[in-house]
């Protein structure tokens, strides 16, 4: 089954097994050619493109990336640039960005910053890249003294997640993807919850049909906030449940966490922030213990440096002046903001998380 999820009319996400061969026609009309940057496991895959575009009079560039997160850096970034102005990439010319999260994030931003902005088809090759980092034009790179410091909004012209692809994807990779389906279903789709929950193993299972169910929902769910706020004025920051204490965690560890471990870590530690704050109960701090841990995700980071961490989190780019700033709840789908949390409670919810 292929469904087509709009992202406020904008532009479409079509989410289903064998639609990557739908990537030539969800270019804009009259792209001459492509730059096509990959993940180094994708190769296969952007050959078999370049071949495609070929046959329909479109050329193509292959820009092998550097895995995972050593591609969102500024000389990657220049790397392209060079590629783009040797060949005289012009506004008719597009990105076509093949991979997991990272290479989307980098690809987005190339195409947000080449001639200040040119086309950008999202090929999304992980469960995390097809739920969340694909949709929504959030891109950007790492700078040294934090995450994702650098960036731009530049919605993609197209989202192609073809669920096949996930067969080949590491097991902890499918596992980090789920932290953020989770998330959405804390921040707006309980029903998220209750499917994991229902049958964690299930929620794992890439040829059943819970996971492309959890895909879709959670599609759903970042459509409707980005369509709504794409530019993050308010109600998108709740996407960034659990990313401020996460984003310091990759950090402070150097890239050698997966987000999606990061993310479900931090989601712990803002709910038992909350918890410290009186916004909600022991027992909705221990379903998140519970349905995170399920599926095999994180709960914990010991042995952290928290003073690292802080000042990290302090970089986080809803912090306003010296105002650190949370996106918290006060029940399920019930987001708010946590501001302001005192030195103490801070530290109480590390030591809660760092056990
Ligand atoms: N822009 C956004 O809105 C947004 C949202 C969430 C996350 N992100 C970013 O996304 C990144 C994390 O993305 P990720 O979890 O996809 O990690 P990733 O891009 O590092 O990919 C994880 C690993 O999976 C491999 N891989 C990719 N597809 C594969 C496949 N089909 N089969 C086998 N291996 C495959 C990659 O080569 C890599 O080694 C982070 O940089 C994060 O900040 C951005
Ligand atoms: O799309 C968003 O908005 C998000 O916050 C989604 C997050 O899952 C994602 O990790 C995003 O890249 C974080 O953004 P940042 O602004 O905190 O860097
Ligand atoms: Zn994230």
């Amino acid at each position: 089954m292929t469904s087509i999820i709009s992202v406020g009319g904008d532009y479409d996400v079509t989410i289903g097994a064998g639609v990557l061969d739908q990537v030539p026609e969800s270019l804009p009309d009259g792209v001459l050619r492509v730059l096509i940057v990959h993940a180094p496991v994708m190769a296969a895959a952007a050959w078999a493109l370049e071949d495609d575009l070929a046959q329909r009079g479109i050329g193509a560039i292959l820009a092998p990336l550097p895995d995972a997160e050593a591609a969102k850096t500024a000389e990657v970034t220049a790397w392209l640039w060079g590629l783009l102005g040797e060949a005289g990439f012009t506004r008719s010319d597009a990105v076509v960005a093949i991979g997991g999260g990272a290479t989307t994030d980098l690809g987005g931003f190339v195409a947000a910053t080449w001639l200040r902005g040119v086309p950008v088809v999202q090929v999304p090759t992980t469960l995390l890249g097809m739920v969340d980092a694909a949709v929504g034009g959030k891109t950007g790179i790492n700078t040294a003294e934090g995450k994702n410091l650098v960036g731009a909004f530049h919605p993609p012209a197209a989202v192609i997640a073809d669920l096949s692809l996930l067969r080949t994807l590491p097991r902890e990779d499918l596992v980090a993807g789920l932290a953020e389906v989770i998330k959405c279903g804390f921040i707006a789709d309980p029903a998220i919850l209750d499917l994991v929950e229902a049958d964690p193993q299930a929620a794992l299972d890439v040829d059943g049909e819970v996971l492309p169910e959890l895909v879709r929902r959670a599609v759903q769910v970042k459509a409707d906030v980005v369509a709504a706020d794409l530019k993050e004025s308010s109600l998108r920051e709740i996407l960034n449940y659990g990313h401020t204490f996460a984003h310091a965690i990759e950090q402070v560890e150097h890239y050698t966490w997966r987000h999606g471990d990061a993310v479900a870590v931090g989601m712990v530690y803002i709910a038992e922030l909350s918890r410290l704050a009186g916004l909600i109960d022991d027992d909705l701090v221990q379903r998140h213990r519970a349905v995170l841990s399920s599926v095999g995700l994180p709960t914990a980071y010991a042995d952290g440096d928290w003073e690292a961490l802080l000042t990290a989190m302090r970089r986080d780019k809803k912090t306003r002046g010296d105002l650190l700033r949370f996106v918290a709840l006060t029940g399920i789908a019930q987001p708010t903001r946590l501001e302001g949390p005192s030195a103490e409670d801070l530290r109480a919810a590390y030591d809660a998380v760092s056990v």
